[in-house]
């Protein structure tokens, strides 16, 4: 099966300045990957150089096999789907016009969306569990809320591969497990392919089909989550000491990671 999302030998950066390099990955359909690394890592600069925002350094980045570089922005647009560290700001427009502008990708120039586009806006808005959020102005929304529709803006996009940048960054615990069960249905289900990053390492254990961590100006993995989210890595990556553990679910047996906070911090913090 060709990854929908291959990194080749990449170097990312900006300007002259190199801030990771060596970064090799590829994303399947169905799986998640998720991208951990210390603030500064260089987590955005990877993602925004895999959506063709910016551009490599050196190697290459291929959309289903094809190099992102000889790709129109519209075909990529179809392809993926970013959904941006959330920000405060922006129009007062309704969540339900937010949403239905993740269909300007499939749109002629200037038309209109039509009934399809506006069931998938819906349909997206359902999704997230927001359908009541719809006729609000998103300026009047929780942070929370608006990361939910920006969300369900991607979905609406229907691309195969999702991109998150912090999905769970400004929403409260429940909102968290929600969004995180959609990511994981999005793959399970429907078969797209997500990557996104987390400040959580249990995100990884939780959703992740694999996982790898941006830090020291390079990339660890992505490998299988028990693989990658070690006490060692996260000693490496953020100077802190964590323990990893095994709890019983509903749904099995889940690892969890928790740091230790009472004198266990790590002698030597990572840069
Ligand atoms: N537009 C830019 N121009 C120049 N340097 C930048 C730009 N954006 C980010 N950087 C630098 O690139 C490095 C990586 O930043 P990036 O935002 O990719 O890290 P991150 O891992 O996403 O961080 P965080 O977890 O805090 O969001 C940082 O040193 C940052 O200062």
């Amino acid at each position: 099966m060709t990854a929908l999302l291959e990194a080749r030998d990449l170097a990312i950066g900006h300007g002259r300045r190199v801030v990771a390099e060596g970064i090799s990955l590829a994303l399947k359909a169905g799986r998640v990957l998720c991208l951990l690394g210390p603030n500064g890592g260089g987590k955005t600069t990877l993602l925004r150089t895999l959506l063709g925002l910016i551009p490599p350094l050196s190697g290459t980045v291929r959309l289903s096999g094809e190099d992102l570089r000889g790709l129109p922005r519209r075909e990529v647009a179809l392809r993926l789907a970013y959904v941006p560290q959330a920000a405060p700001g922006g129009f007062a427009f309704p969540a339900r016009e937010v949403v239905a502008m993740g269909r300007a990708a499939r749109l002629p120039l200037l038309a209109a969306p039509g009934r399809r586009d506006r069931e998938a806006a819906e349909a997206a808005l359902a999704r997230l569990g927001i359908a009541h959020l719809a006729d609000r102005p998103v300026t009047e929304l929780s942070g929370g809320e608006r990361q939910l529709v920006l969300i369900a803006r991607a979905l609406a996009q229907e691309a195969a591969c999702l991109v998150l940048d912090e999905p769970t960054a400004s929403l409260d615990f429940g909102n968290q497990a929600l969004v995180l069960r959609q990511i994981r249905a999005l793959a399970a289900r429907d078969g797209l392919g997500v990557l996104m990053t987390t400040h959580h390492p249990d995100h990884a254990f939780l959703v992740a089909d694999a996982a790898a961590v941006l830090h020291r100006g390079g990339l660890d993995g992505p490998a299988p989550p028990e693989a990658i989210v070690t006490p060692a890595r996260l000693r490496a990556a953020y100077g802190v000491e964590t323990v990893i553990g095994t709890v019983e679910t509903p749904e099995g047996p889940r690892r969890v990671c928790a740091p230790v906070v009472a004198g266990g911090m790590a002698a030597t913090p990572p840069r």
